[in-house]
């Protein structure tokens, strides 16, 4: 069933186009990459779909309902959340105070709310820093944390952006195992991703931008096969 319906999406910054004619979907459940070189339109995708950015045309449907020019606020009560390239934790607070700021937002007591917030540390096998200052936790950790942090507010849809950028290959099948739970929970996920050898083996999907527009869609296999994309990766 589809979940996420990005229809014929168009972003523009005065003259420059971000995004043109976009459309592409995620079914529930899904893991959708959307891949390209720098610049493609990756993150100003991202930035439409989670409500930062109103697209200048198109659509945007979650569940049927079109959520393009959604406050991020209202997205994410709709059921889009998101991390960002750079995990934007709370560095003073505890891990868990940080998820609580999610939690709270569907839970409003405060010992139901670290109960929860609880439960999502558990689930990125950060329960240890509960108590510890986000601050004092590596990147990769904080990016594990951001993730538990988006998922608090139980979305439907998870878009994260690249959390597996500049890991090693420890954390990174780290990273691909916490994405592969969150998808056995029935949450689709969403992931603009640098690093291919991590994105490829899990996505069910791959979606491909190069200069704002979708040059290509298919599996991994089909994608990484396909003469347009190599020469948009390789810049021939
Ligand atoms: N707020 C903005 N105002 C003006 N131009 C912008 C804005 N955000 C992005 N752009 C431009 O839109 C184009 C696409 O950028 P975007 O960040 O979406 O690409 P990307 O594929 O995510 O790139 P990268 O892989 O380097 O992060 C770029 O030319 C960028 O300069």
């Amino acid at each position: 069933m589809k979940l996420l319906e990005v229809n014929q999406v168009s972003k523009r910054f005065g003259g420059l186009t971000a995004n043109q004619d976009v459309t592409f979907s995620v079914d529930t459940g899904q893991v959708v990459g959307l891949i390209g070189p720098n610049g493609a339109g990756k993150t100003t995708m991202f930035n439409c779909v989670a409500g930062f950015f109103a697209p200048t045309a198109g659509s945007i449907l979650l569940g049927g309902r079109n959520i393009a020019g959604f406050s991020p606020e209202a997205c994410a009560r709709a059921g889009v959340a998101r991390t960002f390239q750079i995990a934007r934790t709370f560095t003073s607070m505890t891990a868990c105070e940080n998820v609580m700021t999610a939690a709270m937002l569907l839970e409003h007591n405060v010992a139901r709310a670290r109960a929860a917030a609880m439960q999502w540390l558990a689930f990125a096998r950060l329960e240890r820093f509960a108590d510890k200052p986000a601050g004092s936790m590596t990147i990769s950790e904080q990016r594990r944390l951001a993730v538990a942090r988006a998922l608090a507010i139980q979305p439907r849809i998870l878009l994260m952006d690249e959390v597996m950028a500049g890991l090693n290959p420890s954390e990174v099948r780290e990273a691909v195992d916490v994405v592969l739970r969150i998808r056995d929970r029935g949450i689709a996920c969403l992931i603009v991703e640098h690093v291919l050898e991590g994105i490829m083996p899990i996505a069910d999907k791959i979606v491909v931008l190069d200069r704002g527009v979708k040059i290509a869609e298919g599996t991994p296999q089909e994608v990484s096969s396909d003469p347009v994309v190599i020469t948009a990766y390789l810049g021939e």
